[in-house]
C-alpha cells in the first residue's frame, strides 16, 4: 500500500501520519476495551490473564508510542473518529460483546497478526537514515511484540480446536473480516478520510481517558 510504501522510505507526507496516530490512538483505546471485555468473556483463567495484558499493553505500550508522537508532531487532541476507524471499532467492540468468545478471540486476532507482519516487512526494506517515523517501525518490529503476536494466534488456535467446524467457519469469516478493515484503516489514512459533513456538525462519540 502506497502508506507502507512512504512510511519505508521515509517519504509518507507528514500529514498522513499525524491523521494515522491520531486515529490509531482513538482505534486503540477502543481495542483495549475490546480485549477487556473479550478476557471478562473468556472460560480459562490463563485466557483471562492474557487478555487482560493485551488490553494493558495495547494502552501503555502502544498508546505512550503514539503520546509521543502526539508532542513530537504537534498532533490535535479530542478529534472524532473517521468513518473507518469509526467501523472498526465498532465492529471489533460488536464482536467482543455478543459473538461468541472463540469467534471475538478470531476478530481481534488481525491487528496482531498484520502488525507483526507488516512491521516485519517495514524492518527488513526501511531506509534507516533520518527516517522520523523509525521510533513506530521499531516499535512493531520488535522481539516483544513478537512473543505477544505469538500468544494471540497459539490462543486462537487452541480456542478453534474446542469449535465445532460451524464455529470455526464464523472465526474464519471474523478474522477476514478484521483483516478488510486493517486495509481500510491505512487506505483511510492515506486518503485523509473524512465524513461528508462539515466540521460544525461532526458528532464525537468517543470514549477518550481522562
Ligand atoms: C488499526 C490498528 N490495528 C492494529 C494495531 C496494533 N495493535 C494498531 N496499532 N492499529
Amino acid at each position: 500500500m502506497p502508506f507502507i510504501q512512504e512510511l519505508i522510505s521515509g517519504t509518507l507526507d507528514s500529514e498522513k501520519f499525524k491523521f494515522y496516530i491520531a486515529q490509531d490512538s482513538l482505534y486503540l483505546e477502543h481495542f483495549a476495551r475490546a480485549l477487556a471485555i473479550i478476557a471478562a468473556r473468556s472460560n480459562e483463567t490463563e485466557q483471562v490473564l492474557d487478555f487482560i495484558r493485551f488490553a494493558e499493553g495495547a494502552i501503555v505500550v502502544e498508546n505512550a508510542l503514539h503520546n509521543n508522537y502526539f508532542k513530537e508532531f504537534d498532533i490535535t487532541k479530542n478529534i472524532p473518529q473517521s468513518p473507518s476507524c469509526h467501523h472498526y471499532t465498532s465492529y471489533l467492540l460488536k464482536e467482543a460483546a455478543l459473538a461468541q468468545v472463540e469467534v471475538a478471540m478470531a476478530s481481534v486476532l488481525p491487528c496482531f497478526w498484520i502488525y507483526k507482519k507488516v512491521g516485519d516487512y517495514i524492518y527488513q526494506h526501511q531506509n534507516k537514515k533520518n527516517n522520523p517515523y523509525q521510533t513506530w517501525i521499531d516499535t512493531y518490529a520488535g522481539k516483544e511484540f513478537d512473543l505477544l503476536v505469538n500468544k494471540a494466534i497459539r490462543i486462537c488456535d487452541e480456542a478453534a480446536n474446542s469449535c465445532t467446524a460451524v464455529q470455526q467457519g464464523k472465526m474464519t469469516a471474523a478474522f477476514l473480516k478484521s483483516c478488510q478493515l486493517e486495509w481500510l484503516f491505512w487506505d483511510s489514512a492515506w486518503r485523509l478520510e473524512q465524513w461528508p459533513f462539515p466540521a460544525n456538525i461532526l458528532i464525537d462519540t468517543g470514549v477518550h481517558y481522562r
